[in-house]
């Protein structure tokens, strides 16, 4: 495999971006970073807050701000974004100018396992939302933001995506 990279995971809220970005990372011996805790770092306010105060639109500015500079950042890095930042601005065409994507295709049911409990809290798309509302509320971000997840170079299904499988997947695309 040609090192250094700069890979970027992308995939819905729970299908395990932030957890695997940082397990492949240490793997690859890459630095990792996850886009919300960077802005979280970078603002001193939690996205909660920064959806709380200043609105999504907001977010989403400080989202293609912070994406935009990561992705001219030096290579040999792992970035894990957040559900929605492929999706806005032109985020996916920078995504895979610059990078190599990989999208997070985890089936509902298990991302729905996932999300309960304390996971919910932190996620401001879904606060206050009870377990039938969530359901439906992942099948609509699905269906508006599938288009431009399976844009990714890499595409990966499976209810436990190791890093390993990631890795094999990242050798394939190379070899081809
Ligand atoms: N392969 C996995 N199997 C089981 N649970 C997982 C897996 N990957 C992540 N999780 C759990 O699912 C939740 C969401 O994972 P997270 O990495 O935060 O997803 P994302 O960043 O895509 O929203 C966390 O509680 C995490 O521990
Ligand atoms: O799907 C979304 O629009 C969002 C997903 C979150 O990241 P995760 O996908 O890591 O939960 C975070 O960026 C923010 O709450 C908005
Ligand atoms: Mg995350």
């Amino acid at each position: 495999m040609r090192t250094p990279l700069k890979i970027v995971l992308v995939g819905l809220p729970g299908s395990g971006k932030s957890s695997l970005g940082k397990q492949l990372a240490k793997q690859l011996n890459f630095v990792f970073i996850d886009l919300d805790h960077l802005i979280e770092q970078e603002t001193g306010k939690k996205i909660s807050e920064i959806f709380a105060e200043q609105g999504e639109g907001s977010f989403r500015e400080l989202e293609s701000f912070y994406l935009k500079k990561v992705l001219d950042g030096v290579e040999g890095f792992v970035l894990s974004t957040g559900g929605g930042t492929p999706c806005f601005n032109d985020n996916m065409d920078l995504i895979n100018e610059k990078s190599v994507s990989v999208y997070l295709d985890v089936p509902l049911e298990e991302i729905l396992r996932r999300l309960s409990g304390d996971q919910i809290g932190k996620r401001p798309l879904f606060a206050g939302l009870g377990q039938g509302e969530v359901i439906l509320k992942l099948k609509n971000l699905l269906a508006s933001r599938e288009m431009y997840y399976l844009q990714s170079k890499i595409k990966l299904r499976g209810e436990d995506i190791s890093p390993e499988m990631l890795i094999s997947e990242l050798m394939t695309f190379f070899r081809n």
